[in-house]
């Protein structure tokens, strides 16, 4: 997996300016080893997505980032400080797992008990309120909220006080397609905004829209760290189809240009050539394959979706099977 810096953003700016700075952390519950040796950096105004599977240590790293669980070794720093610290606080918001609400108060009072924690007056409710949209519902028992209103009732609480870094873990979790799509739309308004968004989720289709950057995480290691389109254009990220003639011919153009043997298929009257690529290859086999006088009929592409690519990358080889 390339783990190039985008050119805009060279390697010294991100070292120098990391909100989170997660350097080889470990961390284990007893024999489950839920951290292996975890390293990421998050950069101011950034919208970050944690990815994995069930289990893989999201919420773990999650936790600690959020000073609730030690790390066993490695290093963490959030803001430049030790995550748990006052310092940090008062600049992180986070929403961990399923929000916990008075249900017979209205959702405003509930974020006023809040905000009077913390020493912040009712027109800092009233701001949040506006920006989740639940203005018109405020005044509503939380016990009649939907589940998608609860979340972003939850997500309301973690922003108050205006934090500059803002922890979710799975905040799309169990919401209906619009609850999703309202979330989205609420990450991603926070992120133009300038807010640091760190989250968690299983809503690849989410993170593939909403992200700046992406953090596949799998049985507590990191397996890709990168943009969104370079995860997505990884080896195999694109599949090809070709018609061309002379058919065996163009064959073995293709498996000279990628090194592997391209798969024959179609029916006899649509015989044509299939080959998992990346998109970068694909001027090369056209150059090579007119090169050598190949006919090219038709050549499609199929872009993987990232849905696609991260399956790929945690699917396991000792995964039990249905009959073991
Ligand atoms: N407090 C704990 N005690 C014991 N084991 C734990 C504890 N917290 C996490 N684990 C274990 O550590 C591993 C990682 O769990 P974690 O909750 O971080 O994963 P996750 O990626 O957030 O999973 P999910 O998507 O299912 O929430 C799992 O095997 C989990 O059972």
């Amino acid at each position: 997996m390339p783990t190039e810096t985008a050119p805009s953003r060279p390697e010294r700016v991100v070292a120098a300016a990391a909100t989170v700075e997660v350097r080889g952390v470990r961390k284990s519950f007893g024999k489950v080893d839920a951290l292996r040796g975890v390293s990421l950096e998050v950069l101011p105004g950034q919208v970050y997505g944690l990815l994995g599977p069930n289990g893989a240590g999201k919420t773990t790293l999650l936790r600690i980032l959020l000073g609730l669980v030690r790390p066993d070794a490695g290093s963490v720093s959030v803001f430049g400080h030790q995550p748990g610290t006052p310092e940090v606080l008062r600049q992180v918001g986070a929403l961990i797992e399923t929000p916990a609400f008075v249900p017979h108060l209205s959702g405003r009072t509930n974020l006023q008990v809040l905000a009077r924690a913390k020493g912040l007056p009712d027109t800092e409710v009233d701001r949040v309120l506006e920006v989740v949209e639940l203005r018109q519902r405020r005044n509503d028992r939380f016990t009649g909220y939907s589940l998608g209103m609860g979340q972003r009732l939850g997500v309301a609480a973690a922003l108050l006080g205006r934090p500059k870094l803002l922890i979710l873990d799975e905040p799309t979790n169990g919401l209906d397609p619009e609850g999703v799509a309202s979330m989205r739309s609420l990450v991603r308004s926070l992120g133009a905004d300038g807010t640091t968004v760190l989250f968690s989720s299983h809503q690849l289709g989410e993170v593939q829209q909403i992200c700046d950057r992406v953090v596949v995480i799998d049985r507590g290691l990191v397996i890709a760290d990168d943009t969104v389109t370079a995860i997505r254009d990884q080896p195999g990220s694109v599949a090809l189809d070709l018609w061309a003639t002379p058919a065996d011919q163009a064959g073995e153009v293709l498996a000279a240009y990628a090194g592997r043997t391209p798969t024959e298929t179609g029916d006899p009257g649509d015989r044509h050539w299939h080959l998992d690529a990346t998109p970068d290859d694909i001027p090369g086999l056209v150059r090579a394959l007119v090169a050598a006088g190949i006919d090219i009929h038709e050549l499609r592409r199929e872009r993987q979706t990232l849905e696609g690519v991260f399956f790929a990358l945690t699917a396991h080889d000792d995964e039990p099977t249905e009959e073991s």
